[in-house]
């Protein structure tokens, strides 16, 4: 059986495109809408004169068969490729080598590409930031911040991290409830790049007691921009926390500190810096739930805070959605 009304998707990161996805191909029109100019949310790049930033998700692993599945068809089709950096561990003042089999995976050219991809023609409206979500008699109906109303739709699903979410569910007290007792936790980035190379052979490296947590260079992904050398800094939640008001300029200036500290080499003033605030980066904790439904209404969540946090959860919570959602129709 077809809908005949359209089904909402509110947000274009992973999860909400997996779900799109997987209704479209079942032949259900779908119209997806994001508060961004883009799709990718997280997974999302920052254009600059250094070439493209992967500011938010460094790179993404595959453990669960039917994501295997997934990235081996977009790695065919060009959307990925693995990323095998010279991987280091700094614990203790010490910088380590710490190489290990896991294989990693990144968007090609950039991480962006993925969403872009998965999007292709379906409808979307961007810059469209959907404030209220509630039900008429038969139908649901989205308004946005400029006061636009859009529907009728036969469903929604909203895709967005849970502090996002919970207003928006808020006609189901019940998945409101639920989405709103999940924290999620903030990180800053920043992006360097140098005009001349970094003498180190630290391609990626996970960090601990320090302001860091992990540090990357952007240059050495497949498909990436290789003028200028660039590193993208990600901060750890409880620095953030401590900092999250603090100007761009200051947690530049920091983390940069913390950079040239640990790096082991000399790091000379970048060509370029920027800096980048994820509110809702990270689940405080992951969560089995898959998706949050109700299927007599017609209303799901998802998202990476309904399973694991990573870009795997997110794109797993997906297809559940979708799942669930074509099994009420049946
Ligand atoms: C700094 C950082 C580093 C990370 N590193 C990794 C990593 O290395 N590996 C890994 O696996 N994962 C990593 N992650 C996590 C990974 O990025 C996420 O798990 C995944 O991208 C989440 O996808 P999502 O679709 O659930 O949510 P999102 O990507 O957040 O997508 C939600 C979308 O909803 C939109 N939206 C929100 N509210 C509204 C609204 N009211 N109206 C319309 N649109 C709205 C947003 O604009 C966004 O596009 C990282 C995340 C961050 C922030
Ligand atoms: N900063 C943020 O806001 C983040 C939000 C969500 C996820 N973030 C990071 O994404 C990475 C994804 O995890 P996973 O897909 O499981 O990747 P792994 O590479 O397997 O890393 C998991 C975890 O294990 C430690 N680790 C892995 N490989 C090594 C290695 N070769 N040497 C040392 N340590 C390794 C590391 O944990 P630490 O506690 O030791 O830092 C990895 O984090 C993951 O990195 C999330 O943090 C960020």
């Amino acid at each position: 059986m077809t809908t005949l009304l359209p089904i909402a998707i509110i947000g274009t990161g992973i999860a909400g495109l997996s779900a799109a996805q997987a209704l479209h191909a079942a032949g259900h029109p779908v119209q997806l809408f994001d508060k961004s100019r883009g799709s990718g949310g997280r997974m999302s790049s920052k254009r600059s004169d250094a070439g493209a930033l992967d500011l938010g998700a460094q790179y993404f692993t595959a453990r669960d068969r039917r994501f295997v599945d997934v990235v081996q068809q977009w790695q065919a089709r060009g959307w990925v490729a693995e990323w095998t950096p010279s991987l280091y561990n700094f614990n203790n003042g010490q910088l380590t080598a710490s190489p290990d089999e896991q294989v990693r995976w990144v968007g090609s050219p950039r991480m962006s590409a993925i969403t872009r991809a998965m999007l292709g023609a379906l409808p979307v409206n961007f810059s469209c930031r959907i404030t209220e979500v509630f039900r008429g008699e038969q139908h649901w109906h989205l308004q946005d911040a400029d006061g636009n109303s859009h529907g009728p739709f036969s469903h929604v699903i909203v895709a967005t991290p849970a502090p996002q979410a919970s207003p928006l569910l808020s006609s189901v007290p019940k998945l409101a409830g639920a989405a709103a007792s999940v924290p999620m936790d903030p990180t800053w980035a920043v992006a360097l790049a140098f005009p001349t190379a970094l003498e180190t052979r630290v391609e990626g490296c996970f960090v601990q007691d320090s302001p860091l947590d992990w540090l990357a260079r952007n240059r050495s992904k497949p498909g990436r921009d290789t003028q200028l050398d660039t590193w993208v800094l990600h901060a750890t939640s409880q620095w953030t926390k401590q900092h999250l008001d603090m100007p761009k300029e200051a947690v530049t200036e920091h983390l940069l500190g913390a950079f040239a500290e640990l790096i082991g080499c000399a790091v000379p003033a970048p060509a370029l810096s920027l800096a980048h605030r994820w509110l809702y980066a990270r689940p405080a904790s992951a969560h089995q739930w898959g998706v949050l439904a109700d299927s007599d209404l017609g209303i799901y969540a998802c998202g990476d805070w309904c399973l694991s946090g990573r870009v795997e959860g997110a794109w797993l919570s997906g297809q559940e959605a979708a799942r669930r959602l074509l099994e009420h129709l049946q």
